[in-house]
């Protein structure tokens, strides 16, 4: 396991919103993360990385290579975001300084991680832009002179720039027109079948849980009500609620939900 979640909760002024919940993430999957809205899926991955809004708790255990997140100093947990776990948002244009170039993110970004060569973070911020297919010559634009498209691409390759070993993505592509969208997913699952990492993908298209994930958890008011392998989900939900969120996804009405008679993956 690179992520293991044991008994987490996250309350504040009273009330609890992520109730004892445990979700394991394997090396190198893609584990999805589904459910109605308000359920606390955003809560629960911010908590991973400690990035709570202020007024909330987190409790139990998060356990990343061997220790409990939830312990680690706020110092060691900047160290930690960005190199060995990383995000990327839906909101990809609150990831970038609108006067900033991204040329500059870059820089800065790669600084904030140690690298000292100007010259080497020149050379690694264009073939980050260049390995999700976008040109190097963008470096000197600003974002706003970006499609949301080629953004969220440069959102990626920041996130991806040191390698993590977790990616955490909510609702990555929810912002994007559905074929920028698709292509932004296309490249991120290819960027991860490159580096290994794991991805902890938060959605509510069952069009990405069923061509891309591997494993899912199914989370409504707070808990996780089940979770496993997406064939046996799909095909198989246990659930109630589960049930009822895959028979109103129209995009599901193949006689296997998972797809399995026309996909492999
Ligand atoms: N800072 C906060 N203080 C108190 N309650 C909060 C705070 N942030 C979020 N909440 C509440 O916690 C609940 C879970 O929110 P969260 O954003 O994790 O849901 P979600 O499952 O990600 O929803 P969606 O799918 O719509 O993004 C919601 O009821 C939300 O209103």
């Amino acid at each position: 396991m690179i992520l293991s979640i044991e008994e987490l909760s996250i309350a504040g002024q009273g009330r609890t919103i992520v109730d004892n919940v445990s979700l394991a993430v394997r090396e190198g999957e893609f584990m999805a993360l589904v459910g109605q809205s308000g359920s606390g899926k955003s809560l629960l991955s911010q908590s991973i990385g400690q990035l709570l809004p202020p007024n909330l708790h987190a409790s139990g255990r998060i356990l990343f290579e061997g220790s409990n997140l939830l312990e680690r100093t706020s110092k060691e947990m900047r160290a930690l975001r960005g190199s060995r776990i990383s995000y990327i948002f839906q909101d990809y244009q609150g990831a970038f300084t609108p006067f900033r170039s991204i040329g500059g993110h870059f820089d800065e970004y790669q600084k904030v991680h140690g690298e000292k060569s100007s010259a080497v973070r020149k050379t690694k911020a264009a073939a980050a832009l260049e390995s999700v297919g976008l040109d190097a010559a963008l470096l000197r634009r600003y974002p706003f002179q970006l499609s949301g498209g080629q953004l969220q691409r440069a959102a990626i390759a920041t996130s991806l720039l040191l390698s993590p070993r977790l990616l955490i993505a909510d609702e990555a592509t929810t912002a994007l027109d559905s074929v920028s969208g698709h292509r932004v997913l296309e490249l991120l699952v290819a960027k991860q079948k490159e580096t290994g990492c794991a991805i902890l993908f938060i959605t509510h298209d069952w069009r990405h849980v069923r061509r891309y994930a591997n494993r899912l958890s199914v989370m409504k008011e707070g808990r996780i009500v089940e979770s496993g392998g997406k064939h046996r989900i799909l095909d198989h939900p246990q659930h109630e609620y589960t049930r009822n969120l895959i028979d109103a996804a129209p995009v599901l009405s193949r006689s296997l939900k998972s797809g399995l008679e026309e996909e492999s993956r």
